[in-house]
């Protein structure tokens, strides 16, 4: 950035120029000029003669560099030393342009050039913005290129005199491109309806574990898990090892829409794997946002794992770190060793282990699953990601572990790294809305990645990675959404939210707001209308209490639940057949997880938005941007609301005394 504004300072000074300055600048041109024309006249005489001014003959090559006595350095040279400032960046190739932009401008160039060894005068004049660009920036400034033998500069001195006229010369555009494997996914097939895969083809499954499938009712895989399940396999067919001719195998990122069955994409190919294991270390090591997200895929773990003799333990805060650790390590005679192969863990947690826990060891650690990968990249600032690649390739030497399989983090390949066997970690991410900024995604350090994606059609060549650009870009939304927006006033919100309760009597609602205050005055409010099982879910309460309420809403004892956005990602309650966005969601990426809560799994399920006259137009160019299914209009009359006013008149009062209560009890 800093570079840009120096480029933008030099721009700016390039308008403010003193006459004094311009003056030195022409003596100089003037001399530059004498001096082409001199060694012109020596080379060329004949044609001298036929060129008064000398300065240049029309359609002549362009000297390498014109004034071998001028200070300015060669060409090249000065280009490499630009060259050294890139990054490589899509960011810094646009910057790049712009700086061009102003250095190749023949006059731009001309009226920023400074006598080499003269400082620039200050005057009173100077403008303020120009002011901010420091000295020491100026100096440090490239020596500009009026010496270059342009046919602007070769012109007669009386033209260079207009200096400062801002550059209208346009270049071409640097144009920011995807890697190749953001840019060309795997395509996995989008229905989860209609291109289901039998779970007998696909080969390579324990028979436990294809009987356990059956025994909860899934008969075929979803087209995710039919896609990721085999590149797992596949990518671990040499057991722990790596993988044909040495190589350390992909890391893998799945985007898919929600509820098309992510979870077990890697559940069964992390158990499948590591039913071989003969001694219990932690191989694998799944992270997760939240308690309730990894409370509920170590559950899955569970259901899979039981039987196997793989143990599974959760790290989520929610019972005391003693407690965690008498379920990861313990301690014999012989040293400490590992009571779980799989971790399903929060980051916070998960580096108070690695910490604090003696004999928690990540050494034979074989896969590092990020789920709801775009919201743990958010997370990075933790960095727990960087403690967990420390741990895993840095950490102490896990007792039994053979010093054979030493590991290497992924680098050049070459005979050396390759003859000797090493067990790789492979990074699995999976997300409803996986970012495609490579800027991002870097910060996972993933290695030779692929991608795995329902995608839009085209939306990978539409997708272009920049500084201002939203490169979150389209998400696939689950085929059985039909989704609404309902146009309302700030007064009657609650009042639609009634009505809607009242006439679809569906028997599980989850109601979105933007902040726990909210959720709880509409908990209050909707309670005290009476007729409606409520209840709120927020961290107003500690995670026993959130699981309790989850689960009752699971069992159909509560029918509308009201929300923060803890409740958006990843949860899976089966028959909530409606959510509605009370509050309009301010990004399309908590959009797309919050009415991905209905009709998961090949489902129908049905969405509302509440929207504000003012909020329309900016969320209906919001989902368009993103190529949402075409979203309804859902007009609720006010007849239908009228009925309703007395009855919430009276709540509204009840509410008042509520919060007046609970305020007196809070600062009693
Ligand atoms: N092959 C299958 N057949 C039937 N049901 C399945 C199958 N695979 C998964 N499911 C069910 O689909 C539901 C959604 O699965 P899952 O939670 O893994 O979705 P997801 O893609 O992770 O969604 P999200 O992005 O919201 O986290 C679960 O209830 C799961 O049991």
């Amino acid at each position: 950035m800093a570079l840009f504004r120096i480029a933008r300072y030099e721009e700016q000074e390039n308008v403010t120029n003193t006459e004094e300055q311009a003056q030195v600048l022409l003596q100089r041109l003037q001399v530059q000029a004498r001096e082409r024309q001199l060694r012109k006249q020596k080379q060329q005489e004949a044609k001298a003669k036929a060129s008064p001014t000398g300065d240049k003959i029309p359609g002549s090559p362009k000297p390498a560099h014109p004034n071998p006595s001028s200070p300015v350095p060669p060409e090249p040279k000065r280009k490499a030393k630009k060259r050294k400032r890139g990054d490589g960046s899509p960011h810094r190739l646009e910057k790049s342009a712009s700086e061009t932009e102003a250095e190749s401008s023949p006059r731009g160039t001309g009226s920023s050039r400074k006598p080499k060894g003269k400082k620039k005068k200050k005057t009173g004049k100077k403008d303020p913005e120009a002011a901010a660009g420091s000295e020491k920036q100026e100096k440090e400034k490239d020596p500009p290129e009026a010496s270059e033998p342009s046919g602007e500069t070769s012109e007669s001195p009386h033209s260079a005199l207009v200096l400062g006229v801002p550059n209208k010369k346009t270049l071409p555009k640097v144009q920011p491109f995807l890697p190749k494997w953001l840019a060309e996914p795997s395509r996995v097939q989008k229905s989860v309806k209609n291109d289901l895969v039998p779970i007998q083809d696909i080969p390579g499954i324990h028979p436990c574990l294809q009987k356990k499938l059956k025994t909860n009712g899934i008969l075929s895989y979803f087209p995710v898990q039919a896609a990721v399940i085999p590149a797992l396999l596949e990518s671990a067919s040499h057991g722990f090892l790596v993988g044909k001719g040495g190589y350390q195998p992909s890391d893998i990122c799945v985007s898919a829409p929600t509820g098309s069955g992510k979870t077990l994409s890697f559940v069964i190919p992390v158990i499948q794997v590591l039913l071989e294991r003969v001694v219990c270390h932690i191989r694998a090591l799944v992270v997760l946002p939240t308690k309730e997200l990894a409370q509920q895929v170590s559950k899955v773990f569970n259901v899979y794992a039981d039987g196997t003799g793989l143990r599974v333990a959760q790290i989520t805060g929610q019972k005391s770190l003693a407690k965690e650790q008498e379920i990861l390590v313990q301690k014999t005679d012989s040293g400490y060793h590992s009571l779980a192969d799989i971790v399903v863990a929060t980051p916070g947690r998960l580096v108070d282990h690695i910490d604090q826990t003696p004999g928690f060891s990540l050494r034979q650690l074989r896969f590092l699953i990020i789920d709801e990968a775009d919201r743990m990249i958010d997370s990075m600032h933790q960095s727990w990601l960087p403690r967990v690649v420390k741990a895993v390739f840095h950490g102490d030497d896990a007792p039994g572990s053979s010093p054979l399989f030493r590991r290497v983090e992924p680098r050049a390949i070459t005979a050396a790294s390759t003859s000797q066997p090493q067990m790789p970690l492979q990074k699995l991410l999976f997300s409803a809305t996986l970012t495609r900024n490579p800027e991002k995604l870097q910060e996972l350090g993933l290695y030779q990645p692929r991608l795995f994606s329902t995608g839009l059609e085209s939306q990978e060549s539409t997708v272009q990675p920049g500084i201002e650009q939203d490169v979150e870009g389209k998400y696939a939304f689950p085929a059985g959404l039909s989704h609404f927006y309902v146009p309302c006033s700030l007064n009657s919100k609650p009042l639609v939210i009634l009505h809607l309760m009242r006439n679809l009597k569906f028997s599980r609602v989850l109601c979105f707001t933007n902040s726990r205050e909210h959720s709880h005055r509409l908990f209050l409010l909707v309670k005290a209308f009476g007729g409606i099982p409520v209840a709120e879910f927020s961290s107003r309460f500690g995670p026993g209490q959130r699981k309790m309420i989850l689960k009752q809403f699971e069992q159909g004892k509560i029918q509308l639940l009201i929300s923060t956005d803890a409740t958006a990602r990843g949860i899976d309650v089966k028959g909530v057949k409606l959510v509605i966005n009370y509050d309009a969601p301010q990004y399309i990426r908590t959009y797309v997880h919050r009415v991905g809560r209905t009709a998961r799994a090949g489902h129908t399920g049905l969405a509302f938005t509440l929207l504000l006259k003012v909020q329309e137009q900016k969320f209906l160019q919001m989902l368009r941007e993103a190529r949402a299914p075409e979203l309804g209009k859902h007009l609720v009359r006010n007849e239908h609301l009228k009925s309703l006013v007395p009855q919430y008149e009276e709540a509204l009062a009840e509410l008042q005394k509520t919060i007046r209560n609970e305020w007196k009890q809070k600062n009693a």
